[in-house]
């Protein structure tokens, strides 16, 4: 007689398998008494993780002697719940993804290191009423002084915890504990999580925008799931939308979560959100310290936070009563992870949508071409709002042709006329290229040699303040080399424009503006976004000069004349997806413009005014131009008229990536029929980076089931390819860069 089959537990442990792993219970436990969503340590090799119980009680094939058990239980009930982990193990499945590593994804920091479920809430001082550094008590104790003199000055009117104090020279504990002993100072033991004030003004909604509510949820009960493009112009009030949205979800009893772009969890959002609701509002973002997401994440778990804001990870919050999901500027590249696990938000948050029953609505100026697509097939229903809420005006768009025209740094004399009258005005101006540093190459003038970043073959970027150069694909740095290399003759010349060099011209130029510089190199420091931001609607500097950083989603209600300095970047990329980013940007940086009572100017600087996507844009509008695309897309039978997956290989040497993909296709080839067509395999439009070559193999299909087959049957034949184990390769199902 052969015994029964154990009970097993499977648990998700962070390395990359393709399968979680399998365990007997802790002794004395039965399998079936331990709920997936716990967490668990385990044993690897010699290794101790923190593992997730997928599943319980089940059987396993590996002999019974072999199976080791659970080291211990982390957690008594589930940190996460049956509908996260289903989520969990679909975005495993359909990004073909190691399961343990979508979990890390998915976790708080703290979680994953196996950090306890803290309900208690925090610890939190505040000085006692006329607590006195100077007072007698505190004249030999010269660090209790100083530590009551930093809670005085952090603000004596209320409490603060460990995250606010971590910033006091050393360790601040065993003083506090003094001075609560002597009475200076009192201790609080405070939820984490506090309601924000609510009470704020609220607009009258206007026709459109109430239009939108009652078409998405119609007062009353929750109306379960259906997806909702609300595709409405700049500044036409998309935002009082989803807060109305969210109050019908509220009174319903349910939560609303709320994704935004990776910049756009601004503190003027925030405050928004924060002035209408007076709830705890779980905000995840990267300025949170690991505490503060705990705490966040753990009240959303529990259902107690009714509001989650936050970047794309957010999406896998446990959230027990989700009845809403907004996905702003739900066409942002942001939304797509570009690493590790290449999950979309806006793609997970739509499927947990449908499995909890919720709403959702994807809100944009310029939807996707997936999104609108969706939208035009009546997959989804389709809100549209036209005009600009309150008293605000379209900006008018103009063409400034550059072919043949003397440039100052960049800039034409119209442009630079046109800023100047702006200023003159007293406007505020926003000028948009899409390039930091000070110049994009540094040339020898003598014989031509260019700066070059041996890792990547690419230009290195000339970082003038710096005085450095940098590589902006490896970030690799230089010392800016005084002479050239190859003739010897000094000081290379900068050769094109950065926002570095765009701020030092106009400070020359227009000596009495301030100008303001927003990109990744002036807000690198926690917290510096939000101050210039806020430095931004302060009207200290009428001109601002920026990058993408600037053009998303933004409100300034001052500036009136937005330039684009380069429009033609775009325009002639090998990417597929160029013209549809092209157009967005357009449309968004222009939307930055008259936002209020004064009307603003959009003038773009091209080299192409004769293309037809300006064209179409300029003359009538995105969703023309986006017409225009979506016809070129069937004609060449890409997304969203088909489906791709797509192959990345690397390595030190140049043969190996482009070996281990002729051998994948190989082995696919057999099982992809006439299904699934395989492009490749070829180098990557970018060949080399930070010193390893690249090639992909793109793999299309009509429609997604083929394709998904051939991977899953595929994808364990890869792994076993002799040629796999000399290249570093990966997975991107529905990639939105080819290279
Ligand atoms: N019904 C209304 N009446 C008056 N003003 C309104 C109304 N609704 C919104 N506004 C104001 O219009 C401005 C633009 O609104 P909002 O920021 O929500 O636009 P948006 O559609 O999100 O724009 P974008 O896509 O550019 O981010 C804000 O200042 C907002 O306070
Ligand atoms: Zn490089």
């Amino acid at each position: 007689m052969t015994s029964p089959s154990p009970r097993i537990i499977r648990v998700a442990v962070p390395l990359p398998l393709r399968e979680a792993l399998d365990y007997l219970p802790p002794s004395g436990k039965a399998a079936s008494a331990v709920s997936p969503g716990v967490r668990v340590l385990v044993r690897v090799g010699q290794r101790r993780l923190v593992g997730l119980v997928v599943e319980s009680g089940v059987s396993s094939v590996i002999a019974p002697g072999r199976l080791r058990p659970v080291q211990s239980l982390l957690d008594e009930a589930p940190l996460v719940d049956a509908q996260t982990l289903g989520l969990i193990r679909f975005a495993a499945d359909y990004y073909h993804h190691p399961i343990g590593e979508v979990v890390m994804n998915a976790l708080p920091g703290l979680l994953r290191e196996g950090a306890p479920v803290d309900a208690a809430g925090e610890t939190a001082w505040r000085a006692a009423p006329g607590a006195d550094p100077a007072a007698p008590g505190l004249a030999r104790a010269m660090r209790q002084r100083e530590l009551l003199g930093y809670l005085l000055e952090l603000g004596a009117d209320r409490a603060h915890a460990a995250e606010a104090l971590a910033a006091f020279p050393g360790d601040w504990r065993p003083l506090m504990r003094a001075l609560e002993e002597k009475g200076l100072v009192v201790r609080e033991q405070r939820p984490c999580l506090a309601p924000s004030p609510g009470g704020g003004e609220r607009h009258v909604l206007n026709p459109a925008q109430v239009e939108a509510v009652d078409g998405i949820w119609p007062q009353g009960p929750a109306p379960g799931f259906g997806v909702h493009l609300l595709e409405g112009v700049t500044g036409s009030g998309k935002t009082e939308v989803y807060l109305s949205l969210i109050e019908r979800a509220l009174a319903a009893g349910r939560q609303a979560l709320v994704l935004v772009p990776e910049i756009g969890l601004t503190p003027q959002l925030l405050a928004r959100f924060r002035s209408r609701f007076a709830v705890p509002i779980a905000a995840l973002h990267s300025g949170l310290g690991d505490g503060e997401r705990r705490c966040a994440w753990l009240t959303a778990a529990r259902g107690a936070a009714p509001i989650v804001i936050g970047t794309r990870s957010a999406v896998f919050t446990p959230l027990p009563h989700l009845g809403l999901v907004v996905v702003d500027e739900e066409h942002d590249a942001s939304f797509k992870q570009q690493e590790n696990l290449r999950y979309h938000a806006r793609d997970l948050a739509i499927w947990r949508a449908r499995q909890q029953g919720a709403r959702v609505v994807l809100g944009s100026a310029t939807p996707a071409l997936e999104t609108l697509h969706h939208a035009r097939e009546g997959r989804y229903a389709h809100h549209h709002m036209l005009a600009r809420a309150g008293a605000a005006r379209p900006p008018t768009l103009r063409l400034l042709d550059v072919r043949h025209k003397r440039l100052d740094s960049g800039l034409s004399a119209q442009l630079l006329a046109a800023v100047g009258e702006r200023l003159a005005a007293g406007g505020q101006v926003l000028l948009f290229l899409n390039r930091r540093g000070f110049a994009p190459v540094l040339i020898c003038q003598g014989c031509g040699w260019v700066a070059r970043c041996p890792r990547c073959d690419t230009p290195m970027t000339y970082h003038a303040q710096a005085r450095r150069l940098r590589c902006h694909h490896c970030d690799r740095e230089t010392r800016l080399p005084e002479a050239c290399p190859e003739c010897g003759q000094v000081d290379p010349m900068p050769l094109g424009q950065g926002t570095e060099r765009l701020e030092t011209v106009l400070a020359a130029r227009f000596p009495d503006a301030g100008v303001l510089r927003i990109d990744r190199d002036t807000t690198r420091r926690r917290g510096a976004l939000a101050e210039r931001l806020e430095a931004v609607h302060s009207g200290e500097y009428p001109l601002l000069v920026g990058t993408q950083m600037l053009t998303k989603g933004h409100h300034f209600p001052s500036v009136t004349l937005v330039g684009v300095i380069d429009a033609d970047q775009g325009l002639y990329s090998v990417d597929y997806r160029a013209h549809e980013r092209l157009a967005q940007l357009l449309v968004q940086v222009a939307g930055r413009a008259g936002r209020a009572e004064q009307p603003g100017e959009v003038l773009i600087q091209t080299g192409q005014p004769e293309h037809p996507l300006l064209i179409t844009l300029l003359r009538d509008g995105y969703p023309a131009a986006a017409d225009a695309i979506l016809a070129e897309r069937r004609a060449a039978g890409m997304p969203p008229f088909a489906h791709l997956a797509l192959l990345r290989a690397e390595a030190p040497g140049e043969a190996a990536p482009m070996a281990f993909l002729a051998a994948a296709a190989a082995a696919l080839r057999p099982r992809a029929a006439r299904t699934v067509d395989l492009l490749g395999p070829v180098p990557a439009p970018m060949p080399r980076r930070a010193g390893r070559h690249r090639a992909q193999l793109l793999l299309r299909a009509r429609s997604r089931a083929p394709l998904h087959r051939l991977l899953s049957e595929g994808l364990p034949l890869l792994d076993a390819l002799p040629e796999a184990r000399r290249v570093r390769w990966s997975l991107d199902v529905d990639p939105v860069d080819l290279y």
